[in-house]
Parts: C-alpha cells; sequence; structure tokens
C-alpha cells in the first residue's frame, strides 16, 4: 500500500482555525483537504554512514570494532561534506570507500523507499531535500550520515 502524503507536501497545523492543513514545499501551496498520495511518494537517495562507539551496531565492513566518539564522526562528516560541497569529490565516490554501512558498494544507494522504511529521523531528513540536494550531517541511532536525494 502507498503511503499516505507525497514528499513535496507536509501537514501542518493552523491555530488560528484549530485544525491541520498540507503545505506544499515545492510550490508553497496549502490546502486543507489530504493531496492524494500518487506513486511519487517514493523517493531514492545514497548516503554516507560515519559510525561511532555509541552507534547501534559499533561494526561495519570498514572497522569491525568502531571506537570513535560521536564527536569525532561529526567532525569527520563535515570533513566530507566540505569536500563534496568544494566539488572536489561526489558523494557515492567518498561513500564507496568511507561509509560505514553496507551500502557503500553501490556508492550509498539505498533504492527507493517510501515513508515507515528507514529510521523516522532519516526518513525525515531525506523527504525534506530537493532533488539533487545534499543533507546536512543527519543523527541517527546508526551514527551520522550525509544523504544525497537522487529521485
Ligand atoms: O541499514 C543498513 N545498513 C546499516 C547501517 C545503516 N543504518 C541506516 C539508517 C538509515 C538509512 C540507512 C542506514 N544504513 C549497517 O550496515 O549497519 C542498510 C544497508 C542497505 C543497503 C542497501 C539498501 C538499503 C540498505 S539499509
Amino acid at each position: 500500500m502507498s503511503s499516505d502524503l507525497s514528499p513535496e507536501w507536509e501537514e501542518r497545523h493552523s491555530k488560528t482555525r484549530g485544525r491541520n492543513y498540507y503545505f506544499n514545499r515545492t510550490t508553497g501551496e496549502s490546502v486543507w483537504e489530504k493531496p492524494a498520495a500518487t506513486t511519487s511518494d517514493q523517493v531514492r537517495a545514497s548516503h554516507l554512514l560515519v559510525k561511532h562507539r555509541d552507534s547501534r551496531r559499533p561494526s561495519s565492513w570498514k572497522t569491525e570494532n568502531i571506537t570513535r566518539t560521536k564527536e569525532e564522526a561529526l567532525q569527520i562528516i563535515e570533513g566530507y561534506r566540505q569536500r563534496i560541497t568544494s566539488g572536489e569529490t561526489d558523494l557515492p565516490t567518498l561513500a564507496r570507500t568511507e561509509s560505514d554501512c553496507s551500502s557503500a558498494k553501490a556508492g550509498g544507494d539505498l533504492g527507493t523507499f517510501g515513508r515507515g522504511k528507514m529510521q523516522p529521523v532519516f526518513e525525515k531528513a531525506t523527504f525534506a531535500l530537493k532533488v539533487g540536494e545534499l543533507s546536512q550531517p543527519v543523527e541517527s541511532d546508526s551514527g551520522i550520515h550525509l544523504i544525497l536525494r537522487t529521485a
């Protein structure tokens, strides 16, 4: 069953009317009725994950026992983000050698997914991105991610 709301729509609350409405972050349109879900409620993304010692599973194809701190992981991710935004490299290239996710071998590609499949913080960050946009560092139970929305 495809999910309820296409990624470009978000549900908001109107205090003046005391009810929810729907805001389209792409067009800026607001409507009272929930927009019909379409097949476009699937997104595709690639990511680069840097795990740390408090990650849900502090181990990866790259490092059997990950001991870096969360702060160190954030510094590393910020360095990668700089290198991507400067144009020195791109996320799939960097993910292939540096990501602590098993998707590294696919350049970080996670394929397409709808709401309810990925950790909520990761899903929310991905659905908020425009296609082609690179996220700021995103912290999940798995570690710290850079996310590139690709579709
Ligand atoms: O959960 C996965 N891998 C975990 C790390 C991880 N945690 C994530 C949380 C959200 C999105 C991607 C994530 N990857 C691991 O290797 O410890 C996935 C790997 C792959 C590979 C291909 C497609 C989807 C997925 S989801």
